[in-house]
């Protein structure tokens, strides 16, 4: 896993580097520059495309102009515009506008916005202002990059879009460049991986400028993102001796007689990531669905929307609760007795959670490291309505503090909050993806490794990780513009058989 880090914590990281490397930082912004005009040369490798750079007088803008004349040396067209706003530069600034000067590279400066010229450029380089931004754009800032946003160009911004904020709550009001591709270092702001961000960033990439990772790992920090490398190490390979009985049982208690598909995929999605035994508590009208569509699953009817009260409870490792379930006062019998039955973590998804959200008293008998998955809609259901998403990254980490449980709150970055007060971000999954019941077969996934006794937290991250990792393997294998939910369940076993 990565901490992820605040421009504050990029600072200690950058000053920590530069000592301990003995380098000088006009050396480590030279890698910053490097690692972006090789990544900018990759996407955009037209020679032909004019380029203009706007650069401020800070590290941003100094990054900007050892860029351009990196991409001039490339043999790019370059255009340098520097933006003097205020007196002040920083050294590095001053250190890199001296080389530009000494390579002959020719650079426009303007005070003020009636100075700037007409722009013919094709490529916009936005590096204004980076992670040193400290209030709204506002006066000569902001008409300059409502100006450079009207233009309608293909723009790059170098860390972080102009006017953005790499962490803290966003408004709405907030005027930033709005770019094509952000090329971000060592780390993806903790922004980007929320919705506020598409406003500005269509896609980000992040490139390494060799920041000391022993000192980043050892920052305390909430903020984390899920890596490869951290699910290989949790997944726990077969052994030789095992049978069934090694993987657990899982309950799936889920569907209503219109809603069987959310039961279906749930259920399935549970024994394809690898449970023993798997049963599913439908209504009794989904029987003849459940043996056709899965006749590897045990079913337990519920007539009349009723769990039969002679049900074996102690037999099963881990229970699911919610898919397709409904939120009838049945509905809500099936949640009270499963609550008064099973003390051992369980997972609750949909229905559930609306039901949860409706009656606050059933919150308190919530087994204690159980897996909440609520999507934005339900999330809010859950704890109150929210006006950004930083503010629900702070509901999230308190709130799983003091349920003493995971929430997963899903989304293009899912977002897993754990009682430790962690908030660890999913980088995998695609758009493709966005299609009903995927939520379903999630939660198949997380009840499954739960029965196959992961400890709750691992389980959370291991399915989260795996269902995005199977959606964008199939979205890219095959060109998908959509994954079905039935679709990525299939592919499971390969999913998990990859990364072990
Ligand atoms: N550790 C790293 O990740 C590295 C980062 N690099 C680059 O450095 C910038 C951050 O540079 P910094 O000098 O701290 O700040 P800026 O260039 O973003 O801003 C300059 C200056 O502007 C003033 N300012 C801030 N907000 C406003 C505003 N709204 N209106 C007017 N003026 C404003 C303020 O005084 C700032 O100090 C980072 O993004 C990277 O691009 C290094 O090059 C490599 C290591
Ligand atoms: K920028």
């Amino acid at each position: 896993m990565l901490n992820l880090l605040t421009s504050d914590q990029s600072r200690q990281a950058d000053k920590y580097t530069i000592q301990h490397l003995s380098m000088q930082s006009i050396d480590l912004m030279e890698r910053a520059a490097l690692a972006f005009s090789e990544a900018f040369i990759k996407n955009y490798p037209d020679k032909m495309r004019s380029i203009a750079v706007y650069c401020g007088t800070g590290n941003n803008g100094g990054d900007g102009l050892a860029i351009a004349r990196l991409l001039y040396r490339a043999g790019y067209r370059v255009d340098v515009k520097i933006a003097r706003f205020s007196g002040k530069s920083s050294s590095d600034f001053d250190g890199n506008l001296a080389r530009l000067m000494s390579q002959g590279i020719i650079f426009d400066e303007f005070r003020k916005i009636a100075d700037l010229r007409e722009e013919q450029a094709s490529i916009i380089i936005d590096a204004l202002l980076g992670t040193g931004l400290n209030k709204p754009l506002d006066g000569e800032w902001l008409t300059l990059v409502e100006w450079l946003n009207s233009l309608g160009r293909t723009v790059v911004s170098v860390d972080i879009p102009t006017g953005f904020k790499a962490e803290g709550p966003i408004s709405k009001h907030d005027v930033t460049v709005k770019s094509e591709l952000t090329i971000s270092f060592q780390r993806p702001k903790i922004n980007f991986l929320l919705p506020d961000s598409a406003l500005c960033i269509k896609r980000f990439e992040v490139v390494d400028i060799g920041l000391d990772e022993g000192f980043i790992q050892a920052l305390s920090t909430p903020y984390a993102i899920l890596t490869d490398s951290s699910i290989t190490r949790r997944l726990k390979k077969r052994k030789p001796f095992s049978h069934k009985g090694t993987f657990g049982h899982a309950l799936i208690v889920a569907g209503g007689i219109q809603t069987m598909g959310a039961a279906l995929l749930c259920a399935e999605a549970c024994l394809n990531t690898g449970t023993g035994l798997t049963t599913a508590s439908i209504p009794s009208e989904g029987l003849t669905a459940l043996n056709i569509r899965i006749p590897e699953a045990m079913a337990s009817l519920r007539y009349k929307n009723v769990i039969p009260a002679d049900l074996a409870w102690e037999k099963y490792n881990a229970i699911a609760i919610g898919p397709g379930l409904g939120v009838s006062d049945e509905s809500k019998l099936v949640l009270k007795q499963t609550l008064n039955s099973f003390r051992k973590p369980i997972v609750f998804d949909a229905d559930a959670i609306n039901l949860l959200a409706s009656n606050p008293d059933l919150v308190n008998l919530v087994p204690k490291l159980s897996v909440l998955t609520p999507h934005v809609k339900e999330f809010d259901r859950l704890f109150g309505e929210h006006s950004n998403w930083w503010e629900r990254l702070e509901t999230g980490m308190n709130k799983a503090k003091e349920l003493d449980c995971i929430i997963i709150l899903k989304n293009r970055y899912s977002i897993l909050f754990t009682p430790e007060g962690k908030c660890v971000f999913n980088p995998t999954g695609t758009p493709a993806m966005s299609s009903g019941g995927m939520g379903d077969v999630l939660t198949g996934m997380i009840t499954s490794f739960l029965a196959q006794g992961y400890k709750p937290e691992d389980a959370a991250y291991l399915a989260v990780f795996i269902h995005g990792k199977a959606g964008q393997e199939l979205s890219s294998q095959n060109r998908a513009y959509v994954v079905t939910a039935g679709s990525l369940l299939k592919d499971i076993p390969q999913a998990i058989g990859k990364m072990i």
